[in-house]
């Protein structure tokens, strides 16, 4: 194959009339057009069993991109182009229902097909078997998985073992849309191109870290799945164990994706399990009650659309985490992740130790201390907190703690950071799995999850209320001053 057909694809976009391919996925490729770092050949074609012709597929798509991407960024050359490369097939996934037409659409080409699947994981295996029954599957095609993948480490596993029927591990893409998050990567040039950094991170340097994904939205309008799910599935296994990994695994040899993940497994691996004897004290699982946010009220986790009187998920969960290796060692990783936060904030802090020996003023010992700051939304950027000298005839040897500031739009000059999908689909198509989640990494972290989830089911316990617009339950904030630490913003 040359070069030139390795690049172009069709894309075939499976429940491409549903939220996340309207959402995301066509505004993404948009961007990605309009970047010019489609191929001209390059075709997009959505599958979705509803009733729908070709131009009006167009327009749904179309007003979606209207919606989802700011008006100057619409260019309306480029508008024409991306449409041009759209079609529409109607497909029932389950049944052989349209396929031939895939077939057809298929059958002039010669070039990749990459599959993605956009619709809930329990059609997965029946389209795997429908794209095989049509001979649609050869060695080049690739497939794409959303999150989540199961409910549990069996249901995860009985899904990967009906597409691993089809297709080989190389050929499949999980996503884990934080992975495409440009900070995100970053950690990993931060960790291993900076040795100011690479040569403290360890139980030595490191007094313990924290990681906090805040969401200020609810439920909105998904309280059916999320139900079922709760914020551990739907958060913790995927996205902030992923945040975990990047963080504490050990430098790989090289940035290949089997490099990467070999070292990211490693750490699932070595944590340590939250038995039932942990559980009430390395976690904390809070729902939301009514409360107020930005000043205006909000519905309480019960009173969302559609939902029931009663539930006991969760929509909030803090962790104190323990990573059983040479490297960490005795070195805390506090977790938290929850809806209706009074912000939006995604950051991971790193906590330095203090220096051994201390000789400033003993009231300001609490501040003597590096931090290593990383924004990975919004306000993408990197800030290291360092102790230098009050100014000042008057101040004598006050310290006084202020940051280094990187930030990547200020620094950078960056008009707009893409999306974390706009990455992930650039290198789906490219072929770069590093981005992509392996199948032991998903397993593994269920595993780990499973067992807090049993120990909830176990004790029969019921989270704890917090107000939305809080930081999470009371307890939250206790599980880590019980350690002499705090929560970065409580101590800000
Ligand atoms: N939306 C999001 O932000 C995110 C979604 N995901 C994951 O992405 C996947 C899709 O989510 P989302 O877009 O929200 O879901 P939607 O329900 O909005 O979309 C799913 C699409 O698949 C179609 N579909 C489902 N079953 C069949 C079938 N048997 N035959 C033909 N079409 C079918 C639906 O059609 P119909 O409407 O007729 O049922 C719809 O077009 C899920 O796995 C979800 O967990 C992951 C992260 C974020
Ligand atoms: O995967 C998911 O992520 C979103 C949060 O993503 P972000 O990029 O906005 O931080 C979360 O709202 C959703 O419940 C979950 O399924």
């Amino acid at each position: 194959m040359n070069s030139n057909q390795d690049k172009v694809c069709d894309l075939a976009i499976f429940g491409a009339q549903g939220d996340l391919a309207l959402r995301k996925l066509f505004p993404s490729l948009f961007q990605l057009d309009k970047a010019g770092l489609l191929d001209a050949e390059t075709r997009m074609i959505g599958l979705a069993r509803d009733h729908v012709d070709q131009p009006g597929f167009k327009e749904n798509v179309t007003e979606h991109l209207k919606k989802y991407i700011p008006a100057d960024e619409l260019d309306n050359e480029v508008l024409q182009r991306f449409c041009s490369r759209l079609q529409y097939i109607k497909l029932d996934f389950a049944t052989e229902e349209g396929y031939d037409q895939l077939v057809a659409t298929r059958a002039k080409v010669k070039h990749r097909l990459i599959c993605y699947f956009a619709t809930p994981a329990s059609v997965y295996g029946p389209i795997c078997e429908n794209l095989s029954k049509h001979q649609l599957i050869d060695s080049k095609t690739r497939v794409v998985l959303e999150k989540p993948i199961g409910y549990d480490l069996a249901s995860s596993c009985e899904i990967n073992d009906q597409v691993a029927k089809y297709f080989d591990e190389c050929q499949i893409y999980r996503i884990d849309h934080y992975l495409g998050k440009e900070t995100v990567q970053n950690l990993i040039a931060l960790r291993f191109a900076n040795n100011l950094f690479g040569s403290q991170w360890d139980l030595n340097h490191i007094d313990h870290i924290e990681i906090t994904v805040a969401e200020k939205v609810g439920i909105e309008g998904r309280w059916g799945y999320f139900d079922k799910a709760g914020q551990l599935r739907d958060m913790v296994q995927n996205h902030l164990l992923q945040l975990l990994c990047l963080i504490a695994m050990d430098p790989p040899s090289d940035l290949s994706a089997d490099s990467i993940r070999d070292e990211k497994v490693k750490v699932l691996k070595a944590l340590q399990p939250i038995t039932p004897e942990l559980l009430t004290t390395h976690v904390v699982r809070g729902q939301y009650g009514a409360g107020t946010i930005d000043g205006k009220p909000v519905p309480g986790y019960l009173e969302e659309e559609n939902a029931k009187s009663s539930s006991s998920t969760e929509s909030f969960v803090s962790l104190k985490v323990m990573i059983n290796n040479w490297r960490w060692a005795n070195v805390p990783f506090y977790l938290r992740t929850g809806k209706r936060m009074p912000e939006k904030l995604s950051q991971i802090i790193i906590h330095f130790k203090q220096q051994p020996h201390y000789i400033f003023a003993p009231e300001q010992r609490s501040i003597a201390s590096n931090k290593l700051i990383i924004r990975l939304q919004p306000d993408e950027g990197i800030s290291l907190q360092v102790m230098t000298k009050d100014q000042g005839l008057d101040k004598g040897m006050r310290l006084r703690a202020g940051p280094l500031q990187l930030s990547f739009s200020d620094t950078f000059h960056a008009d707009r950071i893409p999306d974390a999908y706009e990455r992930l689909l650039l290198e789906l198509m490219k072929g770069n799995q590093y981005l992509f989640v392996r199948r032991d990494e998903v397993e593994y972290a269920w595993r780990w999850c499973d067992r807090i989830i049993q120990g909830w089911e176990d004790q029969n316990t019921r989270p704890q209320k917090y107000p939305a617009g809080s930081w999470g339950p009371v307890s939250s904030i206790a599980m880590i001053t019980r350690d002499g630490r705090s929560w970065y913003e409580d101590s800000a």
